[in-house]
């Protein structure tokens, strides 16, 4: 039985207009996993408002981050789709978005027209989160469920302190840390609304956020929790770059809404940082494995902005793993892991 790996990651609009973000946005947007409300004021909340409000704005900022080839999410995803066939040359691999094209139903029926019954999904967010992880995997759950010959999926748990992708992330980063000397080092994940982890708390709820430590270790009731494993990422970076947590803090970015979203805020910080008397700043985005809107433009260019504004000098965004050598490696490594042991064997 022939096997196929699909790479998922969350997507991105076909073009930095607002014709083509709004469509991307009411998609991403009118997902459960990602507005948790009933069905009804979701929709008529993203179709009536926040798509329609958003998508100029959005369609702005990613003029500025666009490439000549297109967006850098699915950019960085071809590369790094190059790169995976190449090191894994036995087995059939495919890219597919969430959001956006290339989609999950047309990854699949690649696969299953080049033969593979069998399909490892491969969802490219280091840190568990429902409306990442669980909604990539639902969609692909979904789409297998409506066939009459289904395919045979298991999926790449999540990968938050994997040494090979730690160790990825710190080689790219060491340059940086070396060229700029940071007074600090700034961990910044894409954040959630507070629930979303409550949610996520094995406990039914007595773990996350009913103390203040409670995602400082991974236990039994926070084992899918995003926020204890961007806090595992940040510990095992520290660690393999010799960081000290005094002078390397972690804070969440991206938010929207009004609801609470865990804290600390990213721009917030920035310029509490700044007014601090931290000069240099180096920031690790340890949540996304490709450059893409959140990283260049909200931290690249806009942190930065407000960083120097508050009294900072430089701040400098340690580039995504994209396509770098040692994350291809390491996924590679992740992969071969998560085969079912007789495929892995039969591979050598
Ligand atoms: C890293 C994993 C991600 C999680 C978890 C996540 C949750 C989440 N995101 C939004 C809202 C938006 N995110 C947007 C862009 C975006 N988000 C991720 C990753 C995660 N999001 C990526 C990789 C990107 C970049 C896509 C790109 O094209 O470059 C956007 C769109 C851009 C914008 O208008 O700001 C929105 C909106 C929510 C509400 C959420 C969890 C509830
Ligand atoms: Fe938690
Ligand atoms: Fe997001």
């Amino acid at each position: 039985m022939k096997t196929g790996v699909l790479l998922i990651n969350l997507g991105t609009p076909a073009a930095p207009e607002a014709s083509a973000v709004r469509p991307y946005l009411k998609q991403f947007l009118t997902d459960e996993r990602v507005i948790d409300i009933p069905a009804l004021p979701r929709n008529l909340l993203v179709r009536g408002v926040i798509a329609p409000l958003r998508a100029p704005k959005s369609a702005a900022a990613y003029k500025t981050v666009w490439t000549d080839e297109g967006s850098p999410l699915l950019v960085f995803g071809m590369a790094l789709l190059e790169s995976m066939r190449e090191a894994l040359p036995e087995l059939q691999v495919e890219l597919a978005m969430r959001y956006g094209q290339p989609s999950i139903a047309a990854g699949l029926a690649t696969l299953r027209a080049e033969g593979c019954d069998r399909v490892l999904l491969a969802p490219l967010y280091p840190q568990y989160a429902s409306s990442s992880t669980g909604s990539s995997v639902a969609e692909a759950y979904r789409i297998a469920a409506n066939q009459w010959n289904t395919p045979f999926l298991s999926v790449l748990p999540p990968f938050y302190d994997d040494p090979g992708f730690v160790r990825a992330f710190a080689a790219v980063g060491r340059p940086v840390l070396d060229d700029l000397g940071p007074d600090q080092v700034l961990f910044s994940f894409h954040g959630l609304p507070e629930r979303h982890c409550t949610k996520s708390d094995e406990s039914g709820g007595k773990h996350c956020f009913a103390r203040p430590d409670c995602c400082d270790a991974i236990v039994e009731a926070n084992r899918s929790c995003y926020r204890a494993q961007c806090f595992a990422t940040a510990r095992a970076l520290r660690e393999e770059l010799n960081l000290p947590e005094a002078r390397s803090p972690i804070a969440f970015q991206s938010r929207l809404g009004r609801d609470p979203w865990i804290r600390p805020y990213t721009d917030e910080l920035i310029v509490e940082l700044a007014k601090a008397g931290v000069k240099r700043l180096a920031v690790f985005c340890p949540a996304f494995v490709a450059d893409c809107l959140e990283t260049l433009e909200e931290i690249g260019d806009r942190a930065d902005a407000d960083f120097r504004a508050a009294g900072g000098e430089r701040l400098e965004l340690v580039p995504s793993l994209n396509a770098h050598p040692e994350w291809v490696m390491a996924l590679a490594d992740l992969i071969r892991r998560a085969l079912p042991a007789e495929v892995a064997e039969s591979l050598g």
